[in-house]
């Protein structure tokens, strides 16, 4: 362990989590916080107590690793906080239900400074706020390295799911939400740069339009995905659960004019991103119509026969599709 930080009686000081301790950190991050009405108990016992409104629970969790999904050098800890729970409540939205809670396994070394933890807490507040969720439990344990494993629950308010396998030949494919955004910021920070602050940012933590999800619920959506690995990939997983063809045409996409810049200020291809970054986390969705998509989606494509897989303007994609952990 570090000798830094210590009392003069050789204990770890205050300002790591060892020397706060487990059960002093649990109370530093829980005690004050207010619960939304769907938290019927806890945090602070052996379970929380969440309502279920509609009787069934959409459940979803997602790991961060340090070095694999954020860098302490490129992200505050507010901001790993933020897409922590950021992508996992775009899974729920995914599934065209809204949020009810969050539950946040923390994993870290014993030299990890409090007021880390505090800052993922905040963070990690501040997230499910604009989503009206709280974080109603969780865990902390040591590790050699950071991991944020976060739990969300939410609510199809008595619709069904809209699942991965509804798409069907002729329905109309569209996204909502930014595509692109954070791969750019991936290649700015790689590159040592720290803007431009949009692309930077989108990188820290995604924006997913969280609302988006219920309305193509209740338009219709035959099938939906967040973009979490790509959007090629993650189509990928549409046409396989639908046993349909996707196509993708570019002309369609909307690469916004700061990754165009970006993309010559690093002599990159802006479309690469939007076609292959993750971590944007958007929305992909199916609709039986044109006429059916809600404001805020725009169509990308269509869906084919199942033949082709997915293609971009009519051919396969050369390439990765997008990111796949240990490849
Ligand atoms: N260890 C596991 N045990 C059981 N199911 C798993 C496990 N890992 C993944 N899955 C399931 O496999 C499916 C695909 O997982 P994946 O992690 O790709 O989903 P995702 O969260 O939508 O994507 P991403 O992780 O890129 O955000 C999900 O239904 C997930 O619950
Ligand atoms: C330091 C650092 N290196 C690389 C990346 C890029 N990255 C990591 S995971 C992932 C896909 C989504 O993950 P998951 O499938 O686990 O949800 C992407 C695009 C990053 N964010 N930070
Ligand atoms: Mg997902
Ligand atoms: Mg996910
Ligand atoms: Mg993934």
């Amino acid at each position: 362990m570090s000798t830094q930080n210590r009392t003069e009686h050789g204990e770890p000081g205050r300002d790591t989590v060892a020397g706060v301790g487990e059960f002093g950190l649990i109370r530093a991050i829980t005690e004050g916080r207010v619960q939304p009405p769907t938290t019927l108990l806890g945090p602070g016992d052996d379970a929380a107590v969440v309502a279920a409104p509609d009787g069934r629970t959409v459940a979803t969790t997602d790991v961060l690793v340090q070095g694999v999904h954020f860098r302490t050098d490129w992200s505050t800890p507010e901001h790993v906080g933020r897409k922590a729970v950021a992508v996992n409540l775009a899974d729920i939205a995914a599934m065209g239900a809204t949020p009810t809670s969050v539950l946040v396994g923390l994993a870290c070394p014993p030299e990890t400074p409090t007021e880390l933890v505090t800052g993922l807490t905040a963070g990690m507040w501040a997230e499910a706020a604009r989503a009206r969720v709280g974080i109603v439990g969780g865990d902390m344990v040591r590790a050699d390295q950071i991991v944020v494993s976060v739990t969300a629950l939410g609510d199809l308010g008595g619709r069904a799911p809209v699942t991965r396998s509804g798409a069907r030949p002729g329905h109309v494919l569209a996204v909502c939400g930014r595509l692109g955004w954070a791969a750019a910021g991936l290649a700015v920070l790689g590159r040592g740069f720290r803007s431009p602050v949009g692309v930077v940012n989108a990188q820290r933590y995604p924006e997913p339009p969280y609302a988006a999800g219920p309305a193509a619920a209740v338009a219709g959506a035959t099938a939906m995905i967040d973009v979490s690995d790509g959007l090629l990939a993650d189509l990928g997983h549409i046409a396989k659960a639908s046993d349909v063809g996707l196509d993708v045409l570019t002309d369609r996409l909307r690469v916004d004019q700061r990754l165009v810049e970006v993309g010559s200020a690093l002599g990159a291809d802006p479309l690469h991103w939007v076609l292959t970054g993750g971590e944007d986390h958007a929305l992909a969705a199916t609709f039986p119509s044109y006429a059916d998509l809600p404001e805020g989606w725009y169509q990308i494509g269509t869906v084919l026969m199942p033949d082709t897989g997915v293609t971009v303007d009519g051919r396969p994609y050369e390439g990765p599709a997008g990111w796949e952990h240990w490849r």
